[in-house]
């Protein structure tokens, strides 16, 4: 017992290196990622917010004390008020219109993991579901960290992809990670053993979710 968020990357460190290092993310960082590609990936993270929004309508639903209900309320409206806004005025940037986002198929990719999440939860408690969001919520803050450290990537103007690296740099972003890691460091540290290991099936498929989601990006594949 004593577990905490590190034990769950540890226990799936070749799926957590395959997302966190995807080549997807590796060509965002040398700024050889095609437009296309890219456009793409923005298109289905739209779809993918939106799912992930009921998430914490979920959580919120899962919640079994006013900390908890309050949390889940604030993580769904800043999707709602906050990121769904952004994602909007980013995509515009790309050259994609608000009505092509309204009218987008979703990928199945996108439908795999969003559905992944929404069940685990269903499923389980509220542990669950933050476990599996997990890969989501602290992978990206990794992601960015993994790629200003890397000699290959460009930085600056020179990267049509810097803004999206700096997103999630940013010290609102980096602190949100920092807030679940510490959330579910607490609860973990709690859990038995074979707990731990439903928790850690739940980590490792969610990163694999994770990872088809970079590659159909790369694929373009609906
Ligand atoms: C496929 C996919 N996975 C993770 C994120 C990152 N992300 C989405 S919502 C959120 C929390 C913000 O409240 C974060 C970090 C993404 N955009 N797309």
């Amino acid at each position: 017992m004593g577990y905490r968020f590190d034990d769950l990357t540890a226990a799936c460190q070749d799926d957590w290196r395959a997302y966190i290092e995807h080549e997807f993310v590796r060509r965002l960082g040398d700024a050889t990622l095609e437009e296309g590609a890219f456009r793409h990936y923005l298109q289905q993270d739209y779809l993918f917010l939106i799912h992930f929004a009921r998430a914490y309508a979920l959580a919120a639903y899962k919640s079994r004390d006013l900390d908890e209900l309050r949390h889940a309320f604030a993580g769904l409206k800043t999707i709602l008020d906050v990121e769904l806004g952004l994602h909007v005025d980013y995509c515009r940037e790309w050259g994609i219109s608000e009505e092509e986002l309204a009218r987008l198929p979703e990928a199945r990719a996108t439908l795999a993991y969003t559905r992944y999440v929404l069940d685990t939860g269903h499923r389980g408690d509220l542990l669950d579901l933050h476990v599996a969001l997990a890969p989501c919520l602290i992978g990206y803050g990794e992601i960015a960290g993994w790629l200003d450290a890397q000699a290959a990537t460009v930085r600056g103007k020179a990267n049509p992809h810097d803004a999206w690296i700096a997103m999630y740099e940013s010290v609102d972003f980096q602190q949100a990670m920092a807030d679940e890691r510490a959330w579910l460091d607490a609860r973990l540290a709690d859990v038995t053993p074979r707990r731990f290991a439903e928790l850690c099936v739940v980590f490792r498929d969610a990163t694999r979710l994770e990872i088809d989601f970079w590659q159909m990006g790369l694929d373009r594949s609906l």
